[in-house]
């Protein structure tokens, strides 16, 4: 496949695999920041940029609903991601934020907003190099404006505005292949509410297995076993931070959170991310700790269902409690919130749950890419130790 835009960007190129006297780390030096581009890409004449202040609930609001008609649907056209509004605040104001990586595009005449794309800084380690990043996420142009070759003049104005701010490098996920994947994972699937799963066609009846014994077969029991199991505090902040940093130091690519990333990205949020962790009954040490956050999607073209409730598992550590136990109790919660479907990843060590918590394959793959930085072999999902919103 051509990548006529990909080609010319300081990615990874299809000529240079397997040329391993190219060194890892970044693929351009930064421009003095005097060289930068000063001001924006242009765009088609009808268009203009608009940098989106997602604290308005009016333009929140405007985002919200672009995504929710035009935003990204799975493979069968049958979902559509419908991230809430307070998702979207959380997700684009983590510590550090720049408003000016918030980037929408309207039509001049009407100011209606057809397309966006958004970064916000964070720190990711590679093997031992902490680089200060943009992660790249809701690129979005409105279904009508489809192959005007918007996306790549956004992808340059984001990536302008990112080295305005001394950042050169970033990561994103696509379902899509482009020039080249970090890392290649394969999503997986848990039912907590399987009627509703088949009702709207996101699971099929198994062989040879009736409705009421695939009920049973995905049952829960009613609350969590393991003893400490309790939702994260404030208080809890300082301790996670502990847990989670050197829980993720085994990976080749992980982010690095201080105490401010955990109170932001891990403190539960209703509606948004739930976490929990154990604390011990006799030491009161906290030794693990499990998180998911929420991301509905909307049912296209069914009678009966309109929204998907789903759970994405996120940051998952443990010292103590089996991994398979930790996340049992994180389906046991997730069932008593009314969640439908339990995704997840097999990054980290999700691949040792997976199938024995009854999770099946999803029918898609989540490729990662960084930018403007070189990785010499692809990693395996096991070696990845990044969730991308
Ligand atoms: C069930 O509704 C869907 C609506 C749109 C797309 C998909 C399939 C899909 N593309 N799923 C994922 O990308 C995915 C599956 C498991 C875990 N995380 C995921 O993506 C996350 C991370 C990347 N940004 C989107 C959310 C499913």
């Amino acid at each position: 496949k051509t990548h006529k835009f990909w080609e010319t960007q300081p990615v990874g190129q299809y000529k240079d695999l397997g040329d391993s006297s190219l060194p890892e780390g970044p693929i351009e030096s930064p421009t003095p920041i005097g060289e930068v581009k000063q001001e924006p890409y242009n765009l088609p004449s009808l268009y203009e940029w608009s940098t989106c202040d997602i604290g308005s609930e009016e333009t929140c609001t405007e985002v919200y609903n672009l995504l929710t008609n035009n935003y990204v649907e799975d493979d069968e056209n049958m979902f559509r991601f419908n991230y809430s509004k307070e998702f979207l605040r959380w997700a684009l104001h983590p510590p550090g934020y720049f408003k000016s990586w918030h980037i929408g595009v309207r039509v001049k005449a009407t100011k209606k907003l057809v397309a966006f794309i958004t970064g916000v800084p964070a720190k990711i380690r590679v093997h031992d190099e902490v680089v200060t990043m943009a992660e790249i996420n809701f690129l979005c142009v409105h279904k009508r404006l489809r192959s005007k070759r918007l996306a790549p003049v956004m992808i340059k104005e984001v990536t302008r505005r990112v080295h305005l701010e001394n950042i050169w490098q970033a990561a994103y996920t696509a379902g899509v292949v482009l020039p080249t994947p970090i890392a290649t994972c394969q999503y997986w699937h848990r039912s907590l509410n399987p009627k509703k799963l088949i009702d709207v066609g996101f699971s099929r009846l198994g062989a040879r297995m009736t409705m009421s014994r695939t009920i049973k077969l995905y049952k829960l029991p009613d609350s969590t076993v393991t003893p400490g199991f309790r939702k994260m505090e404030l208080r809890d902040v300082p301790a996670v931070t502990r847990l989670i940093k050197n829980y993720l130091a085994q990976f080749v690519v992980a982010p690095e959170f201080n105490e401010n990333d955990v109170e932001h990205l891990l403190l539960p949020t209703e509606n948004v991310v739930d976490s929990y962790l154990v604390e011990s009954p006799e030491t009161h040490e906290i030794t693990d700790f499990c998180s998911f956050y929420t991301l509905p999607s909307t049912i296209l073209g069914n009678p009966n269902y309109s929204t998907l409730k789903a759970a994405y598992s996120f940051y998952n550590v443990t010292t103590r409690t089996p991994l398979l136990q930790l996340m049992n109790d994180a389906l046991i919660v997730a069932k008593q919130k009314d969640y439908d479907v339990f995704n997840a990843l097999d990054v980290m060590h999700n691949e040792s749950f997976l199938k024995e918590l009854k999770f099946g394959p999803g029918d898609g793959q989540l490729h990662y890419y960084l930018y403007n930085y070189r990785i010499r072999h692809a990693l395996k999902p096991s070696e990845l130790g990044l969730v991308l919103l």
